[in-house]
């Protein structure tokens, strides 16, 4: 068979395929319409949103991919076809530290697919807000960089909220200088938020020792002024530069290549167990010695395995710091629940931040 031959059979083969896709994609979304009908008759106060349910359904295409796509791919692509289902039943609104183009609008979509609405906001603390408020569904925060650590606003924010964690999310973080300039010579200033410039400290150190860092709100809000200003170029992410067109000057210059933010979904709801799940705690020690120990003893002797354990000052004066731990397994968990039950002899607090779904991916 001629080689047009061979292309014009096999795309018939993908015409059919398509026809068919797109026929099963249709009678799912039939199908979620009539999920929202049931949730109506079942529950007072439906809820449309169920990270429970979409993790399953994602941990079964992983299971079943035998390539050639990636995990990665073949997850993106349910996440979005759940996105639009979802919002056949229920528009989503997601607020999150803006402008657009920001890391936290990547999460978003990573996570919630791009059929839900956008609200970018100016803080996170407005994030915590308008979620509290329920101006919006459900709020994306940064928790934690692998490279620069805890993200002190979300933290401070987690001690007074009322709010659950219902997911969270793993976004690799690639950096780019983003610049209109046609040589590397003619950018006299560079614009980025505070942590990223901390994330290309030794690429900066290395190849623009002598170029002015100035660090502003966010990386989106960098590119919009690399944008408008001659001479300047942003440290941002794609996103970013699609948005604001600006060249990509050098791809990937953070200084760790598995550089990596965690973000939290915020919500009102508790997500029941999964299998496959995390613990967020806030917890606080009366100061004496010995008082560490005491916290943590009870998860080593339950064998419960913490994943991180980060202290801030309370600013309550009663207790000097509070400490937020993460732990593997669902707060339902016998041992989880072991472990609370001990700690409650020795803690002045135990806050239940949420338990949640591990991060696909
Ligand atoms: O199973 C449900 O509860 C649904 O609403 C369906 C569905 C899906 O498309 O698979 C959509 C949204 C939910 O967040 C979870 C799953």
């Amino acid at each position: 068979m001629s080689t047009t031959n061979n292309l014009a059979t096999v795309r018939a083969q993908i015409d059919e395929l398509d026809e068919k896709i797109q026929n099963l994609i249709t009678q799912r979304a039939g199908l979620a319409t009539e999920v929202a009908q049931a949730k109506y008759a079942q529950e007072t106060k439906p809820v449309f949103y169920r990270p429970e349910r979409e993790v399953e359904v994602l941990r079964n295409v992983i299971a079943r991919n035998k390539g050639p796509l990636s995990n990665e791919t073949l997850t993106r692509i349910f996440r979005e076809i759940m996105s639009d289902c979802l919002a056949l039943q229920q528009p989503l609104k997601i607020a999150f530290l803006g402008p657009a183009g920001t890391y936290s609008q990547a999460a978003v979509y990573k996570h919630f697919g791009h059929a839900a609405q956008n609200i970018p906001l100016q803080t996170i603390e407005e994030v915590f807000r308008e979620v509290e408020a329920q101006t919006a569904n459900y709020g994306v925060v940064p928790v934690e960089n692998s490279t620069e650590g805890g993200v002190n606003q979300t933290l401070d924010g987690f001690i007074n909220t009322s709010l659950k964690i219902c997911g969270e999310i793993e976004l690799p973080i690639h950096h780019h200088l983003l610049a209109n300039v046609d040589k590397v010579e003619q950018i006299q200033r560079i614009y980025s938020h505070q942590q990223s410039l901390a994330q290309c400290h030794h690429w900066l150190n290395s190849h623009l020792p002598q170029v002015e860092r100035i660090a502003v709100n966010s990386n989106a809000e960098a590119a919009r002024r690399a944008f408008n200003e001659a001479g300047t170029a942003a440290i941002a992410g794609q996103m970013a530069a699609d948005i604001y067109q600006l060249r990509i000057i050098a791809s990937r210059i953070e200084d760790n290549i598995n550089n990596t933010t965690r973000f939290a979904v915020l919500g009102q709801q508790e997500i029941p167990p999964t299998g496959g799940d995390k613990t967020s705690l806030l917890l606080s020690t009366p100061n004496q010695p010995g008082a560490l120990y005491d916290l943590l003893e009870p998860f080593a002797h339950n064998q419960v395995n913490m994943t991180r354990i980060e202290s801030r000052p309370s600013r309550q004066g009663i207790w000097e710091y509070v400490f937020f731990v993460d732990i593997e397994g669902h707060i339902q968990d016998a041992p989880i629940v072991n472990a609370l039950q001990t700690l409650a002899k020795y803690t002045g607090l135990i806050k239940h931040l949420g338990s949640y779904p591990r991060a696909i991916l």
